[in-house]
């Protein structure tokens, strides 16, 4: 089981070379978080044994439908148009190939536009946020009938099951049941529909000759801004998580969940669990196997990532039960330890980056 260290967050990482050996990731059987117990017990052992490694778990048995893929399509184009800017109020809805660009804590405008120019994400998004929230920018009903009425469900489905996540967090850390939930009340999170267009498949040999860090990426390496966050990916891989030294594929898994600590909760668990690197990369020859079909134009891809956030106006600090001194240390460059931000802060800081106009 990988380790990831106490100094994961440094920028230089986000540009490490990639592995083709999969992380060997937990998988947890939700059923017993519900289970006896002595069941309930190890499950959580293995959660906090997960978060403190990778920082990310797979979830089997975790009681979601099976509905979910709904399929970007070019046809959303301009059919709900967003507002050039890196507010945070305007960040939902879609978000056509070209805007938005992930980068890793680098915030400094220059900066951000020359890594979006040197190393651009390929994907187009949507973004929709808590069904209620009037700021939505809806699809079409007539274009995408059942949309809304299925991301209602699937939204509560998503709540649920981040919501059993963190109360048993509470029980790992001893404190109060429900004191990340209280946190939550708003459902101020986001669910990002993506999708990864067709692009040439990658051999062994050409992402050798690459330098480090230069190969094509879906999304760049970067670290989830919020709690946790769910995320729900198709047959064809190409997500990868940091280990400490390299990134290493986090394989689909039929049935199962993608779970994966985001910068809040590290910071609230003061650096317990680990707000992990991930990004994502198109297929490999290797990996693929009998379905490598090299030198074609291959495989969209889609993913769905539902990610919870603190409600906006509370202070991103650190936990009951996690200020045992010297144990464990956030190792996010960017947080003051001085002069902690709130939840809205750090989301507006981050989204920021991510929309920053050239
Ligand atoms: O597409 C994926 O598998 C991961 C997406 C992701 O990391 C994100 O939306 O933050
Ligand atoms: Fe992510």
């Amino acid at each position: 089981m990988g380790s990831i260290g106490s100094s994961h967050h440094d920028p230089q990482l986000a540009a490490s070379a990639s592995s083709n050996e999969a992380a060997d990731m937990i998988t947890l059987d939700c059923s017993k978080l519900r289970g006896s117990a002595a069941e309930r017990r190890e499950a959580l052992v293995q959660l906090d044994h997960a978060l403190q490694t990778y920082g990310f778990i797979y979830l089997a048995n975790h009681g979601m439908p099976e509905e979910r893929f709904f399929h970007l399509d070019a046809a959303t184009k301009n059919l709900i148009p967003r507002p050039a800017s890196d507010a945070l109020e305007d960040h939902l809805g879609y978000a056509e190939y070209g805007v938005g660009h992930i980068s890793q804590l680098v915030f400094d405008e220059a900066a951000v536009e020359a890594h979006r120019i040197a190393s651009p994400d390929h994907k187009e998004t949507l973004e929709v946020g808590n069904p209620a929230d009037p700021k939505n920018r809806w699809l079409p009903e007539p274009l995408f009938p059942g949309f809304r009425a299925f991301y209602a469900r699937f939204w509560d489905a998503c709540n649920e099951v981040e919501a059993a996540l963190r109360r048993a967090l509470c029980d790992i850390l001893a404190i109060e049941t429900d004191t990340l939930c209280r946190m939550q009340s708003q459902r101020f999170g986001h669910i990002s529909f993506l999708h990864y267009p067709q692009m040439v498949l990658q051999s062994a040999s050409a992402t050798a000759t690459a330098p480090a860090g230069q190969e094509a990426r879906r999304l760049n390496a970067h670290t989830d801004y919020g709690g946790l966050t769910l995320v729900f990916q198709d047959h064809v891989g190409g997500l990868e998580v940091h280990d400490g030294a390299v990134f290493r594929p986090v394989a689909p898994k039929p049935g199962t969940i993608v779970v994966n600590v985001g910068d809040m909760l590290e910071r609230q668990s003061n650096g317990r669990w680990k707000s992990a690197l991930h990004q994502v990369v198109g297929p490999r020859e290797e990996t693929l196997g009998a379905r490598s079909d090299k030198g074609k134009l291959v495989f969209d891809r889609y993913s769905i990532a539902y990610t919870g956030a603190v409600d906006p106006e509370v202070m991103i600090e650190t936990l009951p039960g996690c200020d045992v001194p010297g144990k464990w240390r956030p190792s996010m460059a960017d947080w003051d330890q001085e002069k902690p931000v709130t939840s809205y802060e750090w989301l507006t800081k981050r989204v920021a980056a991510e929309y920053h106009q050239g």
